[in-house]
């Protein structure tokens, strides 16, 4: 990797001689390249969507939301460190839950119970679209082959999640009469583990990218992740939008 790789939506990197200059770099990646900006979600929130395609979205998403435990237990994998793991420990509680208490994966389910999707189907994971799987797989998989220090920056796209779930949550709610308050729990709790989880991450790869070609390694771990999140749009919408439906993906009932 070159250390200022040009591209053509971000202005030159600068010299990346200072944990400043390097967060700032990070915002823009997340101002330009947030899938906060794809039209999918556009549609999405602005309540364009039916609900079949409504329904695709969520499906596929639970793939993303289940693999997240494994990404975040392979990051765990990577750290000698038992302060880090202690920190990230709470990661895999919060989306699977504990003896007890339930995590993000069963509020997601409630979200697919509510949009009347069969739950053995969703866990089955049989209908995601194949660029779902192959994007968050390489997620599972970059977190484990890349630095430890790039496992860990390559969850900051969750610095400028708070804002689109907000988004969500009143688009959803205002646009669809099939969402309710209940099943917009998942993201009403991620308001605040959000910004936990992005924080903790942004103070360390502040301390811990030392040199200019580590801060470089962190921007382009961030990039990575905006892509693995705008692929599994774009691929909604070619499926669902346009109309490509993959054989075996998820067919909406007309
Ligand atoms: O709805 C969203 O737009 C969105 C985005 C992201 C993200 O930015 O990766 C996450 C989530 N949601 C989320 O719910 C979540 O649990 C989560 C974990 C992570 C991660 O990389 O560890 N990202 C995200």
């Amino acid at each position: 990797m070159t250390l200022d790789m040009v591209r053509s939506d971000l202005g030159p990197a600068g010299p990346l001689d200072s944990a400043d200059a390097m967060e700032a770099r990070l915002r823009e990646i997340g101002e330009k390249r947030y899938h906060n900006l794809h039209p999918f979600h556009h549609l999405l929130h602005g309540g364009q969507l039916t609900k079949g395609q409504v329904q695709a979205w969520a499906l596929n998403r639970f793939y993303y939301q289940s693999s997240i435990p494994l990404k975040d237990a392979v990051v765990i994998s990577r750290f000698r460190d038992r302060a880090t793991r202690i920190e990230w420990r709470h990661r895999l509680e919060d989306h699977d839950g504990a003896e007890g208490s339930e995590g993000g994966i069963e509020r997601w389910l409630q979200l697919t119970d509510g949009l009347g999707l069969d739950r053995a189907y969703v866990e089955s994971t049989a209908g995601v679209l194949p660029a779902t799987r192959f994007a968050v797989d390489a997620y599972v998989r970059f977190v484990g082959s890349q630095s430890p220090l790039e496992a860990i920056a390559s969850c900051m796209t969750e610095l400028f999640a708070p804002a689109i779930h907000e988004q969500r949550i009143a688009g959803m709610l205002a646009h669809y009469d099939f969402i309710n308050p209940g099943v917009m729990r998942y993201f009403q709790r991620r308001l605040t583990q959000a910004p936990r989880d992005a924080d903790f991450a942004l103070a360390y790869v502040r301390e811990h990218a030392r040199t200019p070609e580590q801060r470089a390694a962190v921007c382009e771990a961030l990039i990575f992740k905006t892509d693995v999140l705008w692929v599994q749009l774009d691929a909604l919408h070619h499926a669902y939008v346009t109309g490509h439906i993959p054989p075996g993906a998820f067919v909406p009932e007309a």
